[in-house]
């Protein structure tokens, strides 16, 4: 069975890229001659009707644009089995029956319940975070951590004129991943992220003191976002060791800001083969970035796959930052 209309939403924390795989769906979904519709503000616009057809002048000059065209939203009220069914009762009123569904992992989780109820649905993963486990790579994570890396080259700036420390938190509640690689490209000391646990007199103080003893002055700790407490660190260090430290949090600096070549060729790459995914009658997938190569997997299989953090990097970088 072909489609006859097929609808592009984006849901959950907004990720630069997000617009190129929009104008990949849209556009790869027309040239197989099917109609394509845009669903406005995530789950939240098949609740309120907020859906508008979508041509290929839609979506011209966005591809350098960060945020999402379509605007985003988290949706308490779609995550009803009433909410579902209404969605669901939305798309088919309009005579939608497949759905691009481009955010994280929660937004992945309302992709299976919608196709649950009879809208056949592909996910797309769109988050800073890198927190998908069945992909090697989310869209906007590029970005985020240029982005991130750009800050704190500014802060070492200031930090290194004043022999201080500085104490970065950078976004990923629950993934060490923007924290990890943020990290060793700007040659933090120490690196905090949620996976591993932290002893604050060995992993922090003893390395700067080390650093220290062979002649470093400015220091730099990353921090995620699930690890937290900046200011509460700062304090600590500067009392522990006696150099001043000025805490940092970068918040949603990261989410904006014009896509990477990375987040735009990954996010095209990804929209086009959903769109055409769709088209072919198939839905219930996500599309996900393995070895390398963009391939497609069940949603209840990959939503049941474990994170694995990388460990290897994280010794390197424990390692060389010192
Ligand atoms: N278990 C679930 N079942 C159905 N829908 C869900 C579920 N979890 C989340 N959703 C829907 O997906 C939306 C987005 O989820 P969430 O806020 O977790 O963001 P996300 O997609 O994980 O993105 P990110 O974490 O990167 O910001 C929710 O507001 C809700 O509408
Ligand atoms: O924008 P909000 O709703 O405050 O969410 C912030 C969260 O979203 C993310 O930016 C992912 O989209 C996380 O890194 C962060 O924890
Ligand atoms: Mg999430």
């Amino acid at each position: 069975m072909s489609s006859k209309a097929i609808a592009v939403l984006t849901s959950g924390g907004d990720a630069p890229g997000m617009n190129a795989a929009v104008r990949a769906v849209v556009r790869t979904g027309l040239s197989h001659g099917v109609r394509v519709m845009g669903i406005q503000r995530g789950f939240n616009g098949l609740l309120s009707g907020e859906v508008v057809e979508m041509n290929l002048r839609s979506v011209s000059d966005i591809i350098h644009r960060g945020g999402t065209i379509l605007y985003t939203a988290r949706s308490p009220e779609f995550n009803t089995p009433a909410g579902v069914q209404q969605a669901a009762s939305t798309c088919r009123s309009l005579g939608i029956d497949g759905v691009v569904v481009i955010g994280g992992d929660g937004s992945f989780r309302g992709a299976r319940d919608l196709t649950e109820s009879g809208i056949r649905c592909i996910g797309i993963p769109g988050t800073i975070d890198n927190d998908i486990a069945s992909s090697e790579y989310t869209i906007g994570f590029d970005t985020a951590m240029n982005t991130a890396v750009q800050m704190v080259d500014r802060l070492r700036d200031t930090m290194e004129s004043h022999d201080r420390c500085s104490v970065v938190q950078v976004m990923g509640r629950r993934c060490g991943d923007i924290a990890l690689q943020t990290g060793i490209a700007v040659g933090a000391t120490s690196i905090l992220v949620p996976e591993v646990p932290y002893d604050f007199q060995k992993d922090i103080i003893e390395r700067m003191r080390f650093t220290q003893k062979t002649g470093k002055k400015h220091f730099i700790i990353i921090v995620a976002e699930g690890v937290g407490g900046v200011e509460k660190l700062a304090q600590d260090i500067q009392e522990a060791t006696g150099i001043e430290s000025r805490a940092t949090i970068l918040g949603h600096v990261q989410r904006g800001g014009s896509p990477t070549l990375r987040d735009r060729v990954v996010g095209s790459e990804m929209g086009s083969v959903a769109a055409t995914l769709l088209y072919k009658g198939k839905g219930n997938r996500v599309i996900v970035m393995q070895g390398g190569k963009i391939v497609d997997l069940d949603i209840s299989e990959a939503l049941n796959m474990k994170r694995v953090f990388d460990k290897n990097l994280y010794e390197i970088a424990h390692r060389i930052s010192i």
